[in-house]
């Protein structure tokens, strides 16, 4: 999953999307490119999603879309990835009734747009079959419009890209019915009664079903209305339906690894793993110093950009009106270093934290800042500058209660120049780990580098 919104994309009926949907990715995809063909509309586009398991393959007692992931729910990282896609019109979540109320807290607290709820079924083919009730028109007081395609997506697949829904919406339109497939990891065999090899298919020439998968409406609703009760019950393939049902040879997409379904718990952890990565990606360092280059606090920098080469380190300004800072709050910076080269106190990273808590960055993702502070005997007294930065607690504890992680950092500052670019890089690699840690049970702390 992107962490920062998607830029809106072209509507899949634009022109030339097809082609470009196939041949590149997602970030080339310029609207401005998709000039809409005389003649050519944009589908409609809704989407199901089917959340009404129990997640028995976990083993916990939390059906595992409801599982905390950084403290969110799974299903809120799903309905983000869909719903930053700004062609996708509705989404409708089935959920079982005794969770129903949990969901309209999740969407309350994530603040989700363009949801509505339905009740689930006992499997996941009668999930999706009530998803589609409510989509097609014949519901009283339904605020629901049938759309012209609709997206089928797992509330427990959470990295689902906007190019890929973009790719599934197309083919669906050409062809009927679309699904994303990943090549096999392991061979599939088929065993025989007495538990001997059978036969085992040639691995190259069958692939993986995941999802999303996306169908012209009237294909896929007429196929789950004319479906036995066997296929309600035992089916696993919305694809097959469309086949069975309708005669849809679906047009295959090649999705990415990150499509995955969350089925073990340990797949909770790879997506937790998945998710910090992402998010510290751009780090904000904000510094109470500007004029002076060779300062102590652009060497920090200068390491830090040269041991994090992948991560875009940005220079953000509190002072005068923080317009730089606002506006790399605004683009989802998650990471903020404040460098208190002057000050012992926390009045900088206090107008960082104020600025932090007015933009609501925090409420999807928690955001880390380090209050760097540096440790030179010879202009302040040890004692004296502890017994301020001690303070760090008690603001750690309250914004802690919006998501914000703050730490303090104390980097040793000898005058010689050895000793001293050893304490910054130590200090550097206490700032990266807390960064991509986002380790909660370290809030408060001061830590010595
Ligand atoms: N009666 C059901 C069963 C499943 N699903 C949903 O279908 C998706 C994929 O199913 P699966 O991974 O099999 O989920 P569970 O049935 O919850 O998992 P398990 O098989 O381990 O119990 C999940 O989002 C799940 O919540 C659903 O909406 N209604
Ligand atoms: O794999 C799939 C593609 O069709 C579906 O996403 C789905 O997961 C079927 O799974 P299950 O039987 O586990 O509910």
């Amino acid at each position: 999953m992107e962490p920062r919104p998607a830029a809106p994309g072209p509507c899949p009926g634009d022109s030339r999307v097809a082609a470009a949907a196939a041949a590149a990715p997602a970030s080339s995809l310029n609207p401005a490119e998709a000039r809409a063909e005389p003649g050519r509309r944009a589908p409609s586009v809704a989407a199901v999603l089917p959340a009404g398991g129990s997640g028995e393959r976990m083993g916990v007692p939390t059906p595992k879309q409801f599982c905390p992931i950084l403290e969110r729910p799974l299903i809120s990282y799903t309905l983000q990835a869909l719903e930053r896609v700004s062609w996708i019109k509705d989404i409708v979540v089935a959920v079982t009734g005794e969770n129903m109320e949990a969901m309209k807290g999740i969407i309350q607290k994530y603040k989700h747009q363009r949801i509505s709820l339905v009740e689930a079924g006992v499997t996941r083919h009668r999930s999706i079959f009530n998803g589609l009730r409510a989509l097609a028109e014949d519901q009283p007081n339904s605020k629901l419009s049938k759309p012209e395609v609709v997206i089928i997506h797992d509330a427990v697949r959470p990295f689902v890209e906007e190019d890929v829904l973009l790719k599934v919406v197309t083919a669906a339109k050409e062809h009927g019915a679309a699904g994303a497939v990943r090549p096999l990891v392991s061979t599939v065999i088929s065993p025989s009664a007495d538990g001997c090899l059978d036969h085992s298919l040639e691995r190259a020439r069958h692939r993986a079903s995941e999802m999303p998968q996306a169908f012209l409406f009237g294909v896929i609703y007429e196929a789950y209305q004319q479906c036995s009760d066997y296929d309600l019950e035992f089916g696993t393939e919305c694809l097959q339906l469309a086949l069975k049902y309708g005669h849809i040879n679906a047009k295959l997409v090649e999705g990415s690894p990150d499509l995955w379904k969350v089925t073990y718990k340990r797949d909770l952890y790879a997506a937790e793993s998945i998710i910090k990565e992402r998010i510290s990606q751009h780090i904000c360092i904000i510094m109470d110093t500007k004029e002076d280059k060779n300062h102590v606090g652009h060497h920090l920098e200068e390491i830090l950009k040269n041991e994090l080469n992948h991560v875009e380190v940005t220079s953000g300004a509190l002072c005068p009106a923080g317009r730089d800072l606002k506006q790399i709050i605004l683009e989802q910076c998650y990471n903020y270093v404040c460098v208190n080269v002057l000050s012992s106190d926390f009045e900088e990273t206090q107008r960082l934290l104020n600025m932090l808590e007015e933009s609501n960055l925090s409420i999807l993702y928690p955001v880390v800042v380090i209050s760097v502070y540096f440790l030179d005997y010879k202009s302040v007294h040890f004692d004296q500058k502890m017994e301020n930065l001690m303070q760090i607690r008690e603001y750690a504890k309250e914004v802690r209660k919006r998501n914000i992680l703050l730490c303090g950092l104390l980097i040793y500052y000898p005058q010689d120049e050895q000793k001293l670019q050893a304490s910054l890089r130590e200090g550097a690699a206490i700032i990266t780990t807390l960064i991509k840690e986002r380790n909660s049970g370290l809030v408060g702390q001061l830590l010595i580098a």
